[in-house]
């Protein structure tokens, strides 16, 4: 896995038991699911708006923060990136189109 992805992936799992009056992830995991999924609906808005921008520098700033609480829902469900990118490669060389052949079967 990518060294960033699984430093990160451990600090969020540290932050669990941190103060969340000194940590943002800590308090975001206090305020519950339902608040870090609206912060994900906001950044994927603003990942998408920055997209249709076409500003790359913003693109990258946006898709990060869009990471980053994504992978804070995935340590508050006990789930790790690697969950993620173990499905990944399983696709892998799996055609979407074939993929949603079979689906619809
Ligand atoms: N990668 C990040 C990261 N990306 C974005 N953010 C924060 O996510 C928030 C993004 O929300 P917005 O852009 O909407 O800004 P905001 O208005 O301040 O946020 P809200 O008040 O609306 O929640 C900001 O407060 C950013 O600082 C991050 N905060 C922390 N990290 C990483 O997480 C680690 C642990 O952080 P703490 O738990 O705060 O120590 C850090 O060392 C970093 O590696």
């Amino acid at each position: 896995m990518n060294d960033v992805l699984a430093r990160l992936s451990e600090l969020l799992e540290q932050r669990k038991s941190a103060d969340p009056a000194s940590s943002y992830v800590a308090k975001l995991y206090a305020k519950g699911m339902d608040s870090i999924l609206k912060k994900i609906g906001e950044e994927a808005t603003e990942t998408v708006i920055a997209a249709k921008g076409g500003n790359k520098d913003e693109i990258i700033y946006e898709t990060a923060d869009l990471w980053f609480h994504t992978m804070i829902m995935l340590a508050k469900a006990d789930l790790k990136p690697q969950d993620v990118l173990a499905e990944l490669a399983r696709r892998e060389g799996l055609s979407g189109i074939v993929e949603k052949a079979n689906r619809d079967k």
